[in-house]
Formats: structure tokens, sequence, C-alpha cells
């Protein structure tokens, strides 16, 4: 048995432009996922994920398609809930040579779905490192970043960015720019995290912008406007400059918002967490539904989102220094 766990993260700044080679800073945080995976002799694939409820039913799956969750919702569905799992799992299958492989994979994690917290990535990481680990195989931090990179692209029809995979897998913040991945050095943050209860899904999220920026040239500007905000965030978190910080993850918030991947209640919490004195707000994510991230040193910003109608949770998320971990 090989259990492994790997971070959530937040964006400080570029999600959605980085998918078009504009640059962006996530910034992995306390929230895992945890995946323990133990090889199976008959080749089949069972997993166990508590959390991937689909209208109450916990899905619980094994490895053909006549395996195929026993729940009665529509397939598209169950494959929206279990793609992330079964593409890691291909995945380790092919960087082992072990085509034939089967595993029980149980995940147990704190991170919301689809909720902008990077849940995707973090399960992806910790479950291609416990496999393969499982299978004796030691993959170093940028395969298995890359390796979690290819999972989240497939599920996203081709159109992913390295951000979340890369910064799960190492940890603290990063800076990536298409293939350019590296960790950065990050003043104390005052994060402070606001969750409306609901999701987005990234794949459709993507494919929003992909056809926006297709249509309109000005929807491609403000992708390179959101790479332009990215670049002065950097200064600012070189300068260590929480407040211009702020207003620049203000700023971000309106472009993606032109952008269509916000929604009435992620504007209604970036806007009490506003109110109520953070430096800046804004979604975090793919969008759609799901978490805002504010700033904010003192007690106001998480003390107004509890009592904002439509946020479901507030709470101040530390900085994960380390990236994905064996667990012992
Ligand atoms: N605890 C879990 N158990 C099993 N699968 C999970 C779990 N958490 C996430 N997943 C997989 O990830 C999918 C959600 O990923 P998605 O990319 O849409 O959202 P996210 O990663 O939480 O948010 P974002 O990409 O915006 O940061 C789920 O549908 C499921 O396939
Ligand atoms: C929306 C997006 O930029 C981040 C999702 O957490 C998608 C990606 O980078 O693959
Ligand atoms: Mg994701």
């Amino acid at each position: 048995m090989t259990l492994s766990s790997a971070p959530g993260k937040v964006y400080l700044f570029g999600e959605h432009a980085v998918v078009y080679g504009e640059p962006a800073v996530p910034c992995a945080i306390e929230r895992r996922a945890r995946v323990e995976v133990q090889q199976r002799d008959d080749g089949r694939l069972r997993v166990n994920a508590e959390d991937l409820s689909l209208n109450g039913f916990t899905v619980e799956y094994g490895a053909t398609a006549d395996a195929r969750p026993d729940v009665d919702v529509p397939e598209s569905l169950v494959t929206a809930a279990t793609q992330y799992v079964d593409g890691a799992i291909e995945q380790v299958r092919e960087v082992t040579g072990a085509e034939e492989a089967g595993f029980d994979v149980t995940i147990e994690s704190d991170i919301p779905l689809g909720a902008g917290l990077g849940s995707s990535a973090a399960v992806v990481v910790a479950a291609i490192d416990a496999a393969t680990r499982e299978l004796g195989v030691t993959l170093d931090r940028d395969e298995l970043a890359d390796r979690a990179y290819r999972t989240e692209s497939q599920v996203q029809d081709g159109q992913a960015s390295r951000a979340d995979t890369f910064c799960s897998a190492t940890g603290g913040a990063v800076r990536v720019e298409g293939d350019d991945c590296r960790s950065l050095e990050a003043p104390e943050l005052p994060i402070v995290i606001g969750f409306d209860g609901g999701a987005g899904d990234t794949g459709q999220l993507v494919a929003g912008v992909r056809d926006l920026r297709e249509e309109y040239d000005f929807a491609a500007h403000t992708v390179e406007a959101i790479g332009d905000v990215v670049r002065n965030g950097e200064d600012a978190l070189a300068d260590g400059d929480v407040e211009e910080i702020g207003r620049l993850m203000d700023f971000n918030h309106g472009l993606l918002s032109a952008l269509g991947v916000s929604s009435r209640s992620l504007d209604t919490m970036v806007w009490a967490a506003r109110d109520a004195g953070a430096h800046g707000a804004k979604l975090t994510g793919a969008g759609g539904g799901g978490c805002i991230v504010a700033l904010d040193p003192t007690e106001e910003t998480e003390t107004a989102l509890s009592f904002t109608p439509g946020c479901e949770d507030a709470f101040r998320a530390e900085l994960a220094e380390t990236g994905v971990k064996r667990v012992e």
C-alpha cells in the first residue's frame, strides 16, 4: 500500500490566460488530497472516492466499461466525475510500462471539487505519485508534474496549462508561462478564501473562453491584458507590496468577469471582501462558481464573508511549502 498527498492552490493572478501562453502565479495552499494505492493482481482498477457523489451516490467503480458506477445518472456526468483518476492511471501504466497493472485507489480530499482550488490537479499528482511508487518507480518532480499535466490536458480537450499540476507537485508560489515552470519567492500573504458551495467545470469554462477569444479580437486582447496584470503582479510580489498585489487582483477579477467566467455569487463574495477592507479580491481557478481569494491581514474579510448570503464557507489559507509528499 502506498499513500501520497498533494496540495490544492489559489491563483494570485493569471488563470485562463495561462492556457494561451501568458504567465500565471498560482500558490499552493494547505488543503490536500490524499490518494492511497494498492496494486491488484487481476489488472482491474477500483476507485473509492467518497467526495465523488452524483445525486447522492458515492462512486465506486471498476476497470472495464461494464463496471462503470451503477448509478442512475447520465454517462456524461459519470465520465466528468471519473476522468481525472482514469487519466492518471493511464499515465502511470504508460510511464512504468506496466500496461496491465491493476489498482485499488482510495481518495480522501480536503479540497472542494470544481471550486477553483485545484482539486483535479491535487488528485492527479497524488495518484500518479502513489501508483508509480507502488510499482517501485520513482518519478522526479518534473516528470511527475509533466505526467499530471498530460492528464489535465487530455480531460480539457488539449487546452490546459501546466500551472495547477506544477504548483501541486512543487508547492509554494510558482510562475508558469507556457512550458517554463519555476518556483517564486513570495512574501507572506494574508489569504482569505470564500466558497459559495458551488462548482464549475474547468473543461467547459476553458472552452467558453477559447470560443470568445476566437470570435472577438477584444476578448483576445483581454487575455493579453491579463498577462500584463500578471507581469505587474510579479513586480509587486518581488517588492512585497501587498496593497499593490491586491489592486492588481481586483483588476484581474474584472478581466476574468469580462471573459464570462465569474458568477453572481463569486461577484457578491468579491464585493463583500472589498467592502470589508480587503486589499483585493478575485475569483480563483476556472470560475463559474466555487471560490474567491482575498488578501486581508485583519479578521474583517473572513467575518464579512461568513455573513454574506451565498457564501457557504470562509476560511484563511496558509501557503503549502511542500508539494506532493509520501505519507508513511
Ligand atoms: N476527492 C476527489 N475524488 C475523486 N475525484 C476528484 C476529487 N476531487 C477532484 N476530483 C476530480 O476532479 C474534477 C474536478 O476538477 P475541475 O478541474 O473541474 O475542478 P478543480 O480542479 O477543483 O478547480 P480548478 O481547476 O478551477 O482549480 C472532479 O469532477 C473529479 O473528476
Ligand atoms: C482555467 C485554468 O487556467 C486554471 C484552472 O484551475 C485552466 C488551466 O490552466 O489549465
Ligand atoms: Mg482543475
